[in-house]
């Protein structure tokens, strides 16, 4: 069993996309929209085929959990998307027991090769990947809103329900970044995948108090551990459907978290 978890992160930037966006004149937006969600799309194929996760965070970066993809993977990825898309991407990997410290070197790795505004700098591929000796375990909670149908979807208009997720959101993903160096995502409906170091029960038992007592939203959570980010966010699903069957707000699934 193992006991700390390590998280191999992989920043995915577009190379000078700001620029593109505007030359020769402003792109009509619902095509920047386009490229960017097909493009989260293929990145997300790409990667979920072979058990990692993406976010799509801000569209033109992107944070993967690649715990599993080798370097040569990152490099037909990225070769891959410059042979289909008007824009290329530059891949920064990194590997920390904190997710937040893996995304950090794994950010410098670009920044050091210059800016992502910067022409010349494209199609940088540049990282440290777990070997198979070096695999570790990763833990994975998949949190929701409870009764986000009941309470907001069927009674509340959509933008006053999307507030209401959002400041569930920004609360926990700021605890949760702040105290244990954890990265939330928002994924779609009332869902946050958040992507963790080891951490016990109580951890979580605090994060949902801390978004109970800030915005008054109550959420549930699952936890999950594995060898990829898959393998981990499937077992925090099944350990969240225990929370909707035993109306509990916290449960563990699979390798057991460490003890208080
Ligand atoms: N990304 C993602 N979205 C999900 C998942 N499950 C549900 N959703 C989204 O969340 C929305 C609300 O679904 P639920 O969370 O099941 O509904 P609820 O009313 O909150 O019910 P409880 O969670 O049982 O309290 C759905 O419309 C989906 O958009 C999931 O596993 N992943």
């Amino acid at each position: 069993m193992f006991t700390v978890t390590t998280t191999q992160v992989t920043l995915v930037q577009i190379d000078n996309y700001g620029p593109w966006t505007t030359t020769p004149e402003p792109r009509r937006e619902m095509d920047l929209q386009t490229l960017q969600s097909r493009l989260f799309a293929d990145v997300a194929q790409f990667l979920g085929h072979r058990d990692a996760y993406v976010f799509f965070t801000r569209f033109d970066n992107m944070i993967a959990v690649t715990n599993g993809v080798d370097g040569a993977a990152h490099a037909t990825l990225q070769e891959s998307i410059g042979n289909r898309y008007p824009v290329s991407v530059s891949l920064g990997t990194a590997v920390a027991e904190r997710p937040v410290d893996a995304l950090e070197a794994a950010n410098r790795r670009l920044q050091t090769e210059g800016s992502a505004q910067d022409e010349n700098r494209t199609e940088v591929l540049a990282g440290e990947y777990l070997s198979e000796t070096e695999r570790s375990d990763l833990q994975v909670a998949h949190f929701d809103v409870v009764n986000a149908t009941g309470k907001y979807t069927d009674r509340l208009n959509e933008f006053d329900t999307f507030i209401n997720i959002e400041r569930a959101y920004g609360s926990l993903m700021r605890h949760l970044r702040e105290a244990h160096g954890a990265l939330s995502f928002f994924v779609g409906g009332d869902n946050i995948i958040a992507v963790c170091p080891n951490l016990p029960e109580s951890a979580f038992a605090s994060a949902v108090a801390h978004v109970e007592d800030n915005v008054d939203i109550e959420l549930q959570v699952g936890v999950g551990r594995g060898a990829s980010a898959h393998e981990a966010g499937f077992a925090a699903k099944h350990a969240l459907e225990d929370c909707r069957h035993d109306g509990t707000s916290v449960e563990l699934f699979g390798a057991p978290a460490v003890s208080d």
